[in-house]
């Protein structure tokens, strides 16, 4: 496959099971050239929205009916591109860069999907049954629809790829683990590695002599420590279920809850997973998993909603603590993600009482919303806190981009 030198965008699609979302950009300049999200697919609700970013006005539309499938959707998503004159048979078009959760060991670069590939990202199903067959599905139909353009997988376990086997071992059985891939692999790395490089350059330093503790709190939420760039540990595991409470997922637990779930409670282990992954985190705990929510309704007193936050803050804390003890000495801890980049009071609880380990808020700059990387920290705190909204996109292109124009 060639690009032609004329070809410098990149449309990326992040699929998930029942949602696309989409973001066309130019790489000239990095810019956005349109973004969107399908959801609810499959159902007779779905949605479409697609704002072009070009020409001036940035009026979104909005397409609501039934879109059947993950090919439907993004034929949708293509008729609206080509409403704008950015539709996928565009010879501009240089790659189709996707969202892979699980790359396991094999994949830990940015890659071509050809049909090999696809086979062996069918075989890392098990290990993601949430999120790596709508993005199997996602490059399959990309395929059909221009099969003469590179499609680029970019792996959100890639990052992670560097942990020390001290960091990513389980303490089971090694003939047992190694025979069925058992270990920790960690999740959302595309983020991870972009916001932990954007708080480097945010302190002025170099990405190589600067030690960060990354937390992305969005539905699904992660911690990582970050020595010198490299990723040195990460809170998320085989999947994407262990480490901080999250909207729908318990994080940590004792593994005897699964067998107590099963031998006392009667439960399946599909009807465990469900639980785990689904009705557990934040909506098992008080019935909502949007922070936002879950904020107002304490705020009115509600005590499960207040429960909710105590448990998602106290996990939190646990994890700042431990990998301020793994990486020994550290320059910032970076909140990320649709929590960290927007709740005030999500930042203001997990750093409250840290002071021993050099961490302190500054209140009013806490409170600042923003769009750009901002420090949140006291002056006189030894360590910096930081607000850096990450932009798995823009990663996801320039990482596609980059391998395709090598
Ligand atoms: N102003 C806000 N305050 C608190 N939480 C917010 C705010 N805005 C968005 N969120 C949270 O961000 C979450 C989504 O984050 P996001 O990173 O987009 O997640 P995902 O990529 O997993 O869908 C929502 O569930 C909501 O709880
Ligand atoms: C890996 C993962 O948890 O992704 P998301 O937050 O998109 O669910
Ligand atoms: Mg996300």
């Amino acid at each position: 496959m060639t690009v032609s030198r004329a070809a410098n965008r990149v449309l990326v699609l992040n699929s998930g099971s029942s949602s696309v979302k989409y973001q066309l950009l130019d790489m000239a300049d990095a810019s956005r050239l349109a973004v969107g999200l399908v959801e609810r697919i499959g159902e007779e609700t779905s949605r479409l929205k697609h704002t072009p970013l070009t020409g001036g006005g940035a009026e979104a539309r909005v397409f609501e009916g039934p879109i059947a499938d993950h090919k439907a959707a993004l034929e949708a998503v293509a008729a609206e591109l080509a409403k704008d004159g950015l539709g996928l048979d565009s010879p501009e078009l240089a790659a189709i860069g996707h969202r892979v959760v699980h790359g396991g060991t094999k994949f830990t670069q940015p890659t071509v999907v050809d049909a090999e590939v696809l086979a062996e990202l069918e075989q890392l199903v098990p290990l993601a049954p949430l999120h790596n067959p709508a993005n199997v599905t996602g490059i399959e139909v990309a395929r059909a629809i221009r099969p003469d353009l590179p499609q680029v997988a970019v792996f959100d376990t890639a990052f992670h790829a560097t942990m020390p086997e001290a960091a990513y071992r389980y303490a089971i059985d090694r003939e047992t683990a190694d025979a069925l891939s058992i270990r920790r692999y960690g999740f959302h790395g595309t983020s991870h590695a972009y916001v932990a490089r954007e708080t480097a350059k945010l302190l002025g330093k170099a990405p190589e002599e600067t030690n960060v503790i990354v937390l992305h709190l969005g539905n699904g939420a992660s911690a990582s420590a970050v020595r010198g760039g490299v990723c040195v540990d990460t809170s998320m595991g085989l999947t994407p279920l262990e480490g901080l409470v999250m909207g729908t997922r318990s994080g940590d637990l004792d593994p005897a809850v699964i067998f107590h779930l099963a031998r006392v409670g009667g439960k399946s282990v599909d009807e465990i997973d469900a639980l785990l992954n689904k009705k557990s985190g934040l909506i098992g705990l008080c019935g909502d998993n949007d922070m936002r929510e879950i904020l107002r309704r304490r705020d009115e007193g509600d005590a499960s909603a207040a429960l909710a936050f105590d448990v998602y803050i106290h996990r939190l804390k646990k994890y700042i603590g431990a990998y301020t003890a793994v990486l020994g000495r550290i320059d910032a801890v970076a909140f990320t993600a649709g929590v960290g980049e927007n709740s005030t009071p999500v930042r203001e609880a997990a750093i409250a009482g840290l002071e021993e380990l050099g961490l302190a808020l500054d209140g009013e700059r806490n409170a600042v919303r923003g769009d750009e990387p901002r420090l949140i920290s006291a002056d006189y705190a030894r360590v910096a806190v930081a607000v850096v909204p990450t932009d798995e996109e823009l990663e996801i292109a320039t990482q596609a981009y980059a391998l395709v124009t090598g």
